[in-house]
């Protein structure tokens, strides 16, 4: 790819100006996406944090749910982080009822799973691929619970009740953190994100 890649964010819900800030600083043309004309002008797109059953309620009433699936089904290099990290599992612990995910990455999350002993921490992870470790920020944050043997962990909580807890993955087309890069002021989550586009 020549031009700088067209990088969409999910705007209909949580914490997109933080990543389109983000994106912009990593040097690609960020772009919110609110209606399937959008989407269709993205080589990729980041799904943001903020509340996953109503990013899943919203995205039906925009029409945004079918088309959006269907582009990461189809190899969108796609971002999500906390909330967005729960609509692209494929399976939800302590989901709503009935609660929808745009899936495509193979693994089972749970919801506020940090909730039982902290709502809301910071710590520093090792990251794969990361030199020095990164800052990270869990509001609410789910966990992996499980993930399939084509998924790679790239950050597992260290120390505490939560040690060993999965909080960052990749597969095929898709990253996902249970953190929130984008809040932390360092932006290497963003540009191995950027990175990860070029390559696809
Ligand atoms: N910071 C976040 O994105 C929180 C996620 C939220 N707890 C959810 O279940 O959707």
């Amino acid at each position: 790819m020549n031009a700088a890649p067209t990088v969409g964010v999910f705007a209909l819900q949580g914490d997109v100006r933080e990543h389109l800030a983000a994106l912009d600083r990593a040097g690609v043309d960020a772009l919110p996406v609110r209606r399937p004309e959008e989407l269709a002008r993205c080589h990729a797109l980041v799904l943001p944090g903020g509340e996953s059953t109503t990013m899943g309620k919203l995205a039906r009433i925009f029409d945004l749910f079918d088309p959006l699936a269907e582009r990461i089904r189809g190899g969108m290099p796609t971002f999500g982080t906390c909330a967005g990290m729960i609509m692209l599992a494929e399976k939800i612990e302590d989901g709503t009822d009935g609660q929808e995910t745009f899936g495509g990455l193979d693994i089972v999350v749970r919801r506020n799973a940090f909730g039982r002993q902290v709502d809301s921490f910071e710590t520093e992870l090792e990251f794969s691929g990361m030199d020095e470790p990164v800052h990270a920020v869990f509001i609410r944050a789910p966990w992996v619970e499980s993930a399939g043997s084509g998924v790679e962990v790239l950050a597992r909580v260290r120390g505490g009740e939560a040690d060993g807890k999965i909080v960052a993955v990749r597969q095929r087309n898709i990253m996902a953190t249970s953190f929130h890069p984008e809040m932390a002021g360092d932006d290497r989550v963003h540009r191995s994100f950027v990175e990860f586009i070029a390559q696809s």
